[in-house]
């Protein structure tokens, strides 16, 4: 019955919003709360799927209470539950995993994170292969190549669904320029292209309104290195959690946009890319343009200054290594 009202929805009626679940998995940690909070809010989001492997029935019940038409179902922590929050999906976000203490790199969640997005990506492959699929769990430079990974194993890779989430990189960019310069944020686009850690983080001041930023080093720091600014805030209690839920939920509504014909909607983004394929880096985050398919067109970097070229050069280095490890560990370590 539901799937007849869906596809009759999508059939005949052009200008009604299509009905969309999105799913969260991870929902019942610091991310995953506010995110699921603020997916509830999204008038685009008609249907929302909570999974945890604990707490999400009570996130759930909880969120269910808010006075907007989607309707909120909270899954049992066991292979059925996870398969029935993704079955119907057509966005999963994944921020399923545990965050930095002060003192660690994102790599060192390597260990811990990587088999957590293996095995939910199988889930996610089999049970919603044509949902986009949004990955914040760290370290993003390689759990996305695991992702795709095992989508390639089980036969349904399409580049253009996957993604890893680096929205809070630009968003970061943006508001710390605004707080230097005394402006308005929203009106400060700052691309960041590259990876999500450290110095694989590059944002690009000599395309913002600013061009001469780009020789701020302090500033170019704070950006590459502004998750470790929280994580040292928050003094051995996790990582960026509301700052990211904002992010993650950002990301979700550019794509639900998409999914329902906005042209020109661009989001930076992790994804499979041609950009430095030639040099053997087959992941890149850089500006995209969505469609209803998910990434529409990967846009070229654009002109660089000699700041930001030394920048981008540092960064392919690590960024390789980082998604080598993943694609090694996916070939070692296959699970079940
Ligand atoms: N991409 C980004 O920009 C970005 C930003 C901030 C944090 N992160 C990353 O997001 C991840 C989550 O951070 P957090 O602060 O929400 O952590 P958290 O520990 O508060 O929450 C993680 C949640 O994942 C759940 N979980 C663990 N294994 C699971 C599994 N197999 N299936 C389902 N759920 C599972 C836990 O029960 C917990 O509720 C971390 O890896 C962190 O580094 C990424
Ligand atoms: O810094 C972290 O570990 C979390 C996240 O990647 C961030 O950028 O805030």
């Amino acid at each position: 019955m539901f799937a007849a009202q869906r596809i009759g929805r999508r059939a005949f009626s052009a200008s009604a919003r299509d009905l969309s679940k999105v799913t969260v998995l991870g929902a019942a940690g610091g991310i995953g709360q506010p995110l699921s909070l603020l997916l509830k809010l999204n008038p685009n989001v008609t249907e929302l799927g909570l999974y945890d492997i604990r707490g999400a029935p009570g996130v759930a019940a909880d969120i269910s209470h808010i006075n907007t038409k989607s309707t909120v179902t909270g899954y049992d922590a066991t292979p059925s539950g996870l398969a029935s929050a993704l079955k119907g999906a057509d966005i999963v976000l994944i921020p399923a995993g545990v965050p930095r203490k002060p003192g660690m790199t994102r790599d060192d969640l390597f260990n811990t994170n990587a088999s957590i997005v293996r095995d939910l990506a199988k889930a996610c492959a089999d049970n919603c292969p044509e949902a986009k699929v949004l990955v914040i769990a760290n370290p993003v430079n390689s759990t996305l190549p695991i992702l795709a990974e095992v989508y390639k194993a089980r036969g349904v890779y399409n580049p253009k669904r996957l993604f890893g989430v680096t929205t809070l990189d630009v968003v970061r960019a943006s508001r710390f320029v605004s707080e230097l310069k005394g402006t308005d944020p929203a009106a400060e686009n700052v691309t960041v292209v590259g990876g999500h850690s450290g110095v694989t983080i590059v944002p690009l001041f000599s395309q913002s309104n600013h061009p001469e930023l780009s020789s701020n080093a302090e500033l170019v720091n704070r950006v590459q290195f502004g998750g470790d600014e929280v994580v040292k805030a928050k003094d051995g209690a996790g990582s960026a959690t509301l700052s990211m839920a904002m992010a993650g939920a950002r990301m979700a509504e550019s794509l639900l946009r998409a999914s329902n014909g906005e042209k020109g909607v661009i989001e930076p983004s992790f994804v499979d890319s041609p950009l430095f394929k030639d040099q053997g880096i087959d992941y890149f985050s850089s500006k995209v343009e969505l469609g209803p398919g998910g990434v529409e067109k990967v846009l070229p970097l654009g002109k660089l200054d000699a700041n930001e070229e030394k920048l981008l050069e540092a960064c392919l280095g690590d960024l390789k290594k980082n998604i080598e490890k993943g694609v090694a560990f996916v070939a070692a370590n296959p699970g079940k």
